[in-house]
């Protein structure tokens, strides 16, 4: 791991002004990559470029590697915010699996990496905010001023609108996963469940897509956060030679303040009916099926078993339907109560992988995953999100995703398997579940 520090004194060094509002498209194209960028519910949209400091793990213990790199880096701030929003935050993801980025696409992606961007731009409530950070031998505080009022007079002067890019359209399409090949992986797994030696497990499926046109990054996100706006949206270039995973997820992993935690159990899925009267319907199906509140009542009483040695009090609201753009889910939102000040790293890592994209007993449900599935989960599914120089921080579950580069994207989608699925349901289920991404990929009709 990377730990650009130098000692004594601090090294960290983040000034923070206000600048005339861009247009989002215009700030991202403005600048240079690696650009994260974090769109949540709640929370102010925040782009990032270049990395002031990187920190990378892998391995089995990559979640307390990335927590001591970052309390080695938060330790030496010398921090004018301005604002909340715009505090030095570090943002980034790990793999699925250990060891779960090795073939195409995920090669330039880490087992885990962080960064506090070089330059941000923060869209929040009360305005637009622009910060630059340094570390190491570049933490000079005149020198970060200076850069300051560069940036601002640059991304500041840039356009407030944009002509956005129509989508690229896909030229051909390629499945990991043929129907055949799903139908017997499902039927060893229901087999499996119904032996006893599982509970639940959930199988994904990639599909890669060759465009027609450059992928339109900004525009692709701006159409998210328009469709998607109950969604944690998220995008991370690991390097600069233009690879990018993004999404639109519905699942929260953790989010901690404090001593205050909010967490989702989301499982269990239909679709969208064409009126209000069949979404309807669908949703009240949903809430009756008893295969559907089986698998997940599995997830939510694991989240509160996996929260309940750090929690002095864990309070799960009502299982309800939640309506996305593309598809109804079952959701039960808990919250929590810490016994002691914990880091949401710590949390992460109990918490990861839930049932909801893992199984139960979570050891055979990875072996499964593992010993099933032709290809790499890499960051799909896993946990992305930002932690703060205080240890508090919000994750997603990085579902509803694709690694794209210029001109191809890789799309993921996974189900949960209980006892009686079946896999036809399961096969359309994925499909389904391609969709957010999908949609924003092909040319509309
Ligand atoms: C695994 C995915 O979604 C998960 C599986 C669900 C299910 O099986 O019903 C529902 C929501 C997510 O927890 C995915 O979208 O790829």
């Amino acid at each position: 791991m990377e730990r650009a520090r130098s000692s004594p004194g601090p090294t960290l060094v983040s000034r923070t002004t206000g600048i005339d509002a861009p247009a989002f498209a215009a700030a991202f194209d403005a600048l240079p990559a690696p650009r994260t960028t974090w769109n949540a519910p709640g929370d102010a949209l925040v782009l990032g470029s270049g990395a002031a400091a990187t920190l990378t793990a892998s391995g089995p213990d990559r979640f307390a590697r990335i927590r001591a790199g970052a309390d080695d880096l938060f330790d030496s701030g010398n921090v004018h915010a301005g604002t909340e929003a715009a505090r030095p935050r570090l943002f980034g993801g790990f793999a699925f699996h250990e060891g779960g980025c090795d073939g195409d696409p995920w090669a330039p992606f880490p087992e885990a990496r962080f960064v506090l961007p070089r330059v941000q731009v923060t869209f929040a409530d009360n305005g637009v905010w622009l910060t630059v950070n340094a570390v190491g031998a570049d933490a000079d505080p005149d020198a970060v001023e200076e850069r300051l009022a560069e940036e601002r007079d640059r991304i500041g002067g840039l356009a407030a609108t944009d002509d956005r890019p129509p989508r690229p359209g896909i030229a051909a399409t390629r499945r990991t996963t043929s129907r055949e090949a799903w139908r017997e992986s499902v039927e060893a797994a229901v087999d499996r469940i119904r032996g006893g030696d599982l509970r639940k497990v959930v199988l994904a499926q990639a599909l890669e897509a060759d465009l027609d046109a450059a992928f339109p990054r900004a525009a692709t996100l701006d159409r998210l956060a328009e469709k998607y706006p109950d969604c944690h949206r998220y995008y991370f270039e690991p390097d600069a030679d233009g690879s990018a995973f993004f999404g639109a997820t519905p699942e929260r992993l953790v989010a901690l303040r404090g001593r205050t935690v909010e967490t989702d159990a989301l499982a269990g899925t239909t679709g969208r009916g064409e009126t209000p009267a069949e979404d309807e319907w669908l949703a009240q199906e949903l809430l009756d099926d008893a295969k559907n509140v089986h698998e997940h009542e599995l997830v939510a009483d694991t989240v509160r078993e996996q929260l309940e040695p750090f929690a002095a009090s864990i309070s799960a609201g009502e299982r309800r339907v939640r309506r996305l753009a593309t598809v109804q889910h079952l959701h039960t939102p808990i919250t929590a109560e810490l016994n002691a000040d914990r880091h949401v790293l710590d949390l992460v890592e109990a918490l990861h992988p839930t049932p909801a994209v893992g199984g139960l007993p979570p050891d055979r449900a990875l072996e499964t995953i593992h010993d099933t599935e032709p290809f790499d989960r890499g960051w799909y599914a896993a946990p992305v999100g930002w932690i703060d120089a205080a240890g508090n921080g919000a994750f997603a579950v990085a579902i509803r995703s694709a690694v794209a580069t210029a001109r191809r994207a890789t799309l993921f989608a996974g189900v949960g398997l209980v006892a009686d699925s079946d896999p036809d349901r399961e096969w359309d289920e994925v499909q389904l579940k391609y969709r957010p991404i999908l949609d924003e990929l092909e040319t509309a009709e």
